[in-house]
């Protein structure tokens, strides 16, 4: 039997958890805040409706949720996740946080460099994981060993598990995703239609594989669960917390008011300059991602961001 640390207790840390405790693993969830309430009434505000099994071990002490455990579970938002792990040792370790560091522009990866690390990634909303219901994802990490590790703690009947060698593509996908769901919530949102998300969510795959080949991924990767899986969930999805901000801006909230109405994070906000930032350097061209960074920024308005996207030079597909 497996020991599972899970760390970060938000929606998807704490859906994990209860993938890795159906999996048969034993399950700490370390939680930074209000570990002692959710460990007493079972139940958090991030899952509604969700009840944690007595089984599932919560703690705020995070030396206690590691001690012992075989493999590591990583959920603290991106841009949060080096600060958590400030005093942790390299361990084997699982990342489900999806995005680029806006401070270093760097993928979890590359900014923690632990030498046993994967990713999990796909379409994945953590409600739908929580209750049981039919998954797949992908785990990807150069390393074999840790990726039976994180198969052997995670898969079930109800979440099957594909394996791939391909780390930067996977991380690149989900990072992508996240900023070209706020572009799809924003035409929804601006009322552009059903063929305009459509456009966007296909026009957005070409960005997306674009980076994924530049950072030296597969075209498969970005055709895969991670890539164009979690692109097509995320961006036709009000559940999705990028695509609802996108929506909340396209209806003409400022980012502000978007953001104190997010039901947790969207971590497309930060990742989309980064992750911009990222492509330049490689030379690799994402015109919808850069649209959705203006449109963070305050400098272009939605409708705006679409004129521009549709005046840009005629191209092949
Ligand atoms: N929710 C999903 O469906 C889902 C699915 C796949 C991947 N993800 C990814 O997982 C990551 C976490 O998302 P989530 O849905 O669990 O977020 P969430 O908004 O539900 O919860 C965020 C959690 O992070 C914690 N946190 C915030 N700042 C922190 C800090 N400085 N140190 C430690 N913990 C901190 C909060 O206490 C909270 O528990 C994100 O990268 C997201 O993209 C989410
Ligand atoms: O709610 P979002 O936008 O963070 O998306 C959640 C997952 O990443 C979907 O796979």
């Amino acid at each position: 039997m497996s020991k599972v640390a899970v760390l970060g207790a938000g929606a998807w840390g704490t859906a994990l958890a209860l993938s890795a405790l159906r999996a048969g693993s034993r399950v700490t969830l370390w939680a930074r805040s209000n570990a002692a309430e959710t460990a007493a009434s079972r139940a958090t505000p991030r899952l509604p409706g969700v009840a944690l099994p007595p089984e599932l071990a919560i703690t705020g002490d995070m030396a206690q949720a590691l001690e012992g455990a075989d493999i590591t579970i990583l959920a603290v938002p991106v841009q949060h996740l080096r600060g958590a792990l400030a005093d942790v040792a390299p361990r084997p370790a699982l990342i489900a946080s999806k995005g680029v560091e806006a401070t270093s522009r760097l993928f979890p990866t590359e900014f923690l460099g632990w030498p046993a690390l994967g990713i999990v990634s796909g379409p994945n909303f953590a409600h739908e994981i929580a209750a049981g219901l039919p998954a797949a994802a992908v785990i990807a990490s150069e390393d074999a060993a840790l990726i039976e590790a994180a198969i052997a703690a995670l898969a079930g009947p109800r979440l099957r598990l594909y394996a791939s060698a391909d780390v930067m593509g996977v991380q690149a996908g989900g990072a992508a995703k996240n900023v070209l769901g706020i572009a799809a919530g924003c035409a929804t949102g601006a009322g552009f239609g059903e063929n305009a998300r459509a456009a966007l969510i296909t026009r957005g795959l070409a960005e997306l594989s674009r980076l994924v080949l530049a950072l030296g991924g597969r075209a498969e990767t970005a055709a895969g669960l991670s890539g164009l899986g979690d692109l097509m969930l995320t961006a036709s999805s009000p559940s999705s917390r990028n695509t609802a901000l996108g929506m909340r801006l396209g209806e003409g909230l400022s980012l502000d008011e978007a953001l104190s109405r997010s039901r947790g994070v969207a971590e497309g906000v930060a990742t989309a300059p980064a992750l911009l930032a990222r492509a330049a350097a490689l030379g690799v061209e994402m015109p919808i991602c850069a649209a959705v960074a203006e449109i963070l920024s305050g400098r272009l308005t939605v409708p705006a961001a679409m004129e521009a996207l549709l005046a840009r030079p005629f191209r092949t597909e």
